[in-house]
Order: C-alpha cells, then structure tokens, then sequence
C-alpha cells in the first residue's frame, strides 16, 4: 500500500542543511496498523509529510496506493490527498463550525452534493460514537470527543490510509486506550490501512501490528510488534521497550533482593505471543528439581498477543538450574541471568 525507497528529505535551514529523512526504506502492508516510533527531532513529522505529498523528497520515492506522491500535481495531488485521511494531536478542528459542520466541511471541498453529504455525516458520526454531540463546537467538547471528530473528518472521503501525527499525546490515559480502540475498530470495519507515528510504546504496543524505530532520520529498526519487544536490538529500541516495564519491574528494583537470595539464580523471563499463556513455572517445578519463588511480574496485552516480563528466584543444583533454564528457553521464552550465585 505503502513504499519508500531510500527516501531523503534535506531542509535548507539558516544554520546549514538539515537531513530530516535520511534514506529510509519501509514497506506498509494494506490493512495493517504499522507505527513509527522515534524521539522528538527523529524526523517522524517530516516521513508523515512526506506520506501526504506536503513535502517532496530531496531524493527517492514514495509510494501511496499506486501513486508517486513526489510526482502527482494539481488534480491528481488533490485526488491523492483525498484517498490520504489525516488526525493531528491537537485535533485541527474549525471551532466557529459545530461538530456536524466540521465533519461535512471535506465532504464540501469534494463537492459532495448536500442530501448525500448530510447521510454521510450521519454515518461517521455513528461510527465514531458521537451520536448525541451534533450540534455541539469544539469548546464543548473533552480531548477524546475532539479528536472523534477528528477522525470522522479524516474518514469522510473514503480514505485508502489514516496517517495519525501523535494523536493521543495530548489524551489523558484512558481517553488514549478509547481513541486507540477506535482506531482498531475502523481499521477492522473498513479495512483501512493506518500509519500512525509516536514517541509513547504504549500506542504501539496495543494496537500495531509492526514497528520501525526511527532515530536521527533513520529507520534503525523494524518488524513484527512482538519480535521487536522480544528481540531489540538497537539502544534506543531497548530504551522504548523498557518504557512498558514498571520502575518496580526493572532490574535495578530487583537488586535489592540479591541480598536474600544467596543461593541459586535471579532470573529475567521474557514472555511473548502464546508463550505468556503457558502454565511455564508449574511445569518447571515438576520436571526439574529446583524451587521457583516469583518475585515480581506484569503480563499485558498487545495487539498481536501478551508480552509479559516475569522475574523469578531458582535455587537448586548447579546443574540443576543450568537445564530448568535451557528449558524454559525452548518454550520460547528469553532468560536472562540478572543474579547467579549457584
Ligand atoms: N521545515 C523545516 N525546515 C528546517 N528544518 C526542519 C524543518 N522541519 C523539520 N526540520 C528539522 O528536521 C529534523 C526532524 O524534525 P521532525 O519534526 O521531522 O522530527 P519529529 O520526530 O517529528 O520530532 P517532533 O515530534 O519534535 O516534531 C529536526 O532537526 C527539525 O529541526
């Protein structure tokens, strides 16, 4: 749905030439939720405006539904764009156009005639969870409501993909897990193909399907949700990754316990996909002759299955404890020895 090819995007600023984009390379599949995770300067706004043909390469192309978005003018830009719906975080609304008007005002644009306009507008409105709030401005309406209407503007054109420009960081907690589940919904419903770029892994974890990490105008890494939290590779990757362990999780926190362990192992599990469903330490305790104590863990959900981090004291036998280890690791779990005092 989506291609860039070894895409680079310099700016000519006062203080010299800044490369933005520097030759990124990604496939977005049709129908996926793909993100795009980086820090602030990462280059992630300018890969989105690069998406949308707001900005041209400096060099390489990009792909968006069978169209060179470097290329396309006039007519032809305006009918991209219109298969390209956009949400911002700080939502972009009209406020002197009530939530209705504000819904209507692409379908005008597109000149839509007026009876079909109004039955279009109905239906988003519908699909968004806005019903009751028609008439209302945007000053009456909280975060997660304006950026409903946000969405339902962005989705009135029939659009081919949903780029979303941090569109929960300004969204309390609970209104960021509502507004992601709509994204889901619509993406299931319509088939729709979302790119969403953010500096938070919480977003990614609940609803992407893939990941890249983008730091310094590059892609430093990509792939599958749970491949990526189970295998980072890069610093910065691990750095995210760590942003969904609790401070209580991590192993510093755990340091402490090495004290009261002066035997066996302290050991971090890893768990992804169907391996977090598994009755794991059970098992280990009656095959092996060691005693497992779980000291602290969290499971949560992603979009592609749980992903949980478990740590665990094992005491034992040498020997012992080095095979309750190999096996844990056949079941798809990532051991790492924080503590070995066997
Ligand atoms: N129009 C521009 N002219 C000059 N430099 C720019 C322009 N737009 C972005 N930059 C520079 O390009 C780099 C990447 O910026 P970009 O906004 O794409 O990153 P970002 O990851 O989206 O960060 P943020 O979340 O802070 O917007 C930064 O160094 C920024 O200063």
């Amino acid at each position: 749905m989506i291609t860039l090819e070894q895409v680079t995007k310099v700016y000519q600023a006062a203080n010299g030439a800044v490369t933005a984009v520097d030759n990124v390379s990604l496939e977005i599949r049709e129908g996926e939720i793909f993100g795009i995770i980086g820090y602030s300067g990462a280059g992630k706004s300018s890969l989105i405006r690069l998406l949308n043909g707001l900005e041209k390469p400096t060099s390489g192309r990009v792909i968006v539904a069978g169209r060179d978005m470097a290329r396309v003018k006039g007519r032809e830009l305006r009918n991209a764009r219109q298969e390209i719906g956009m949400i911002f975080q700080h939502f972009n609304l009209l406020w002197s156009r009530t939530v209705r008007e504000n819904i209507a005002f692409p379908l005008e644009i597109a000149g839509v005639p007026r009876e079909e306009r109004q039955k279009r507008v109905d239906e988003l409105i519908q699909l968004v969870g806005l019903t009751g709030r028609e008439e209302a401005y945007p000053s009456q309406l909280s975060g997660g409501q304006k950026q409903r209407v946000g969405i339902a503007r962005a989705l009135a054109n029939n659009p081919k993909v949903l780029l979303c420009d941090e569109a929960t960081s300004a969204l309390d907690p609970q209104t960021t897990d509502a507004i992601l589940d709509l994204l889901v919904d619509i993406n299931k419903r319509l088939g729709l193909t979302i790119v969403l770029i953010t500096h938070e892994m919480h977003v990614i974890r609940k609803i992407c399907d893939r990941v890249a990490v983008m730091e310094s105008g590059k892609i430093v890494e990509q792939g599958d949700v749970l491949h990526v939290f189970r295998n980072p590779q890069q610093p910065i990757t691990k750095r995210f990754v760590k942003q969904l362990v609790e401070p209580e999780e991590t192993e510093e926190a755990v340091s402490h316990l090495f004290g009261h362990y002066p035997n066996g192992v302290i050991a971090q599990l890893t768990f992804v996909g169907a391996a977090a469903g598994q009755p794991l330490i059970t098992q280990v305790v009656r095959q092996f002759a060691v005693d497992v104590n779980i000291l602290q863990g969290k499971i949560s959900q992603t979009h592609q299955g749980a992903y949980g981090v478990l740590f665990v004291h094992i005491d034992g036998a040498a020997d012992e404890i080095g095979r309750a280890l190999d096996y844990i690791q056949d079941q798809q779990v990532a051991v790492e020895v924080i503590h070995d005092a066997r």
